[in-house]
């Protein structure tokens, strides 16, 4: 029996319907993916047959099982079990550690125990009497109609943006797990928010600490989490709120996609997943997605029909600097309830609700550095509304979205000198065939980063180099030309 037909044989938990609708969609979309131009260079540069590339599930293809197979070879995990979770764009499953003993070089996997599937009760046997580390392990897809949606996270990305690699599905899925092991790392580390911990990265599959219920089964979702009562709805709300916050202060993150689904219930702590798309904030877009998890995470909560805070006040809350720091301890859900309710009042009039509606269709920018040419426009027009109040004052000035005017802030213009307009660029750097690389990121105990091979310190310093050409290049796209920026000033001193 080939592996591709044993793969299929193995059941999926739950999210089949997800799949479905992926399928008829991909069903339905088919005829209109552009992938003759992929297909044919992958022809061209190699003799491989295309089978080779064949996905199961759009996730397992050979090249896939290999690095798996590598990852057992290396002694990272042992047995690979069913799958958890089919999503949209990745399938995550199950696999106990491995003894961490690297087989002899050459040493074939045995692809049985690859695909070996145990029962819940199975693993839950085997992690409690064999004391055996349990990870999930992230694929992700490499389908190109989910692909096409994530440009816009990596896009103004400059940790990860690589113009080329955005157009390549193989290297856009990389850059995707680099993405999401990146993020994970930097939550995890600030010990602020919880999330499963990192432990290796390699191309489209990411290895993490399983968190488990107990039993065999994962932690449930928030959105499948039997609360107690109302008092426990509600510290889950607030846990939330001031996670939003310490991922923003403490971390550098915007989620982007937080919502019930994205957080799981771990030893009675709420655990923020599902990180590759997460954004610093200095991404141009980052204030829309904290907007937008900001209103989902507000929808769940008011459905459990408890008292929830005005969406602009959260967001504030968020983003102010000027605000007291948390001072408590970061695992009590106690101390992080009352830091957030001391600090916002709770949604209560129709006013509040006009407010909301209108802080929903702002047109959010961070200052006017962040103003494009495009918007000059709606700008002038009066349609175009700036958040300088909002992102530069305090909980005191207490932002109501009507008051709102706008400011401007000139003071680094003298910095913006000639060189703004000559459109200058520097060389891109980028290497092509990275895909091919063995390059293995892990976390282990002492923060070290491991790469593969012989790139062992290149590819750090590579990184670093590019990440700081990447911002300097981020911030001279973004920066509005000195006479529009003067034009922009001038209008508005006339109209006052
Ligand atoms: N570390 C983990 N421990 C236990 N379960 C996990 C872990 N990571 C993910 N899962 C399970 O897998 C599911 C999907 O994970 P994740 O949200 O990261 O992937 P996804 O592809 O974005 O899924 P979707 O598209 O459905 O949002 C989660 O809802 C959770 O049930
Ligand atoms: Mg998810």
């Amino acid at each position: 029996m080939s592996v591709e037909e044993k793969f299929e044989k193995l059941s999926i938990d739950h999210h089949v319907k997800d799949d479905t609708a992926n399928n008829k969609l991909l069903d339905k979309y088919a005829h209109k993916i552009k992938n003759d131009q992929f297909s044919f260079s992958k022809v061209k540069k190699t003799t491989k047959d295309k089978a080779n590339r064949a996905t199961v599930e759009n996730v397992l293809d050979p090249r896939t099982m290999r690095f798996l197979q590598a990852l057992m070879n290396r002694g990272i995990i042992s047995d690979f079990n069913g799958c958890l979770s089919t999503g949209k764009e990745a399938n995550v499953y199950h696999a106990f550690a491995g003894d961490g003993v690297s087989r002899a070089s050459g040493t074939l996997p045995d692809e049985e125990s690859l695909l070996a599937r145990l029962t819940q009760e199975e693993r839950a046997v085997q992690a409690s009497v064999g004391g055996k580390k349990e990870y999930a392990i992230k694929i992700f897809k490499t389908s190109i109609l989910v692909f096409k949606d994530r440009e816009r996270y990596v896009d103004g990305e400059f940790r990860f943006r690589n113009s080329r690699s955005q157009h390549n599905p193989r290297k856009m899925i990389k850059i995707w797990a680099e993405k999401e092991f990146r993020n994970l790392k930097r939550i995890y580390q600030s010990g602020a928010v919880p999330v499963p911990k990192p432990v290796e990265v390699k191309n489209n599959v990411l290895v993490m600490e399983f968190l488990n219920r107990g039993d065999g089964f994962a932690s449930p979702r928030l959105r499948d989490y039997p609360y107690k009562d109302t008092d426990s709805i509600r510290q889950y709300y607030c846990t939330l709120v001031a996670y939003m916050r310490l991922m923003y202060q403490v971390c550098g993150l915007v989620h982007a996609d937080l919502s019930e689904y994205n957080v799981l219930v771990h030893n009675d702590r709420l655990y923020i997943i599902d990180v590759s798309q997460s954004v610093q904030p200095e991404h141009p877009m980052s204030l829309d997605f904290l907007r937008m998890d900001i209103k989902n995470v507000n929808l769940y909560f008011g459905k459990m029909g408890i008292d929830i805070f005005p969406e602009r006040i959260i967001f504030q809350f968020v983003i102010s600097e000027s605000l007291d720091k948390f001072e408590g301890d970061y695992k009590s859900s106690k101390d992080l309830t009352e830091y957030v309710e001391s600090n916002l009042p709770v949604k209560k009039t129709e006013q509040d609700e006009m407010e909301d509606e209108v802080f929903r269709s702002l047109y959010l920018v961070r200052n006017l550095e962040g103003l494009e040419e495009r918007d000059f426009d709606r700008f002038t027009e009066g349609k175009f509304d700036l958040l300088k109040s909002l992102l530069a004052h305090d909980m005191e000035k207490n932002f109501t979205a009507a008051e709102q005017q706008f400011e401007f802030d000139d003071e680094n213009d003298s910095s913006s000198g000639s060189q703004d307009d000559d459109g200058e660029d520097e060389d891109e750097e980028e290497s092509d065939g990275e895909d091919e690389e063995d390059v293995y990121y892990t976390t282990d105990d002492e923060d070290k980063v491991l790469k593969g091979k012989k790139y062992e310190d290149k590819d750090a310093k590579k990184l670093r180099k590019q990440e700081a050409k990447d911002a300097k290049r981020e911030k001279r796209k973004t920066k509005v030309k000195k006479h529009i920026k003067k034009k922009l000033v001038n209008k508005t001193k006339s109209k006052k």
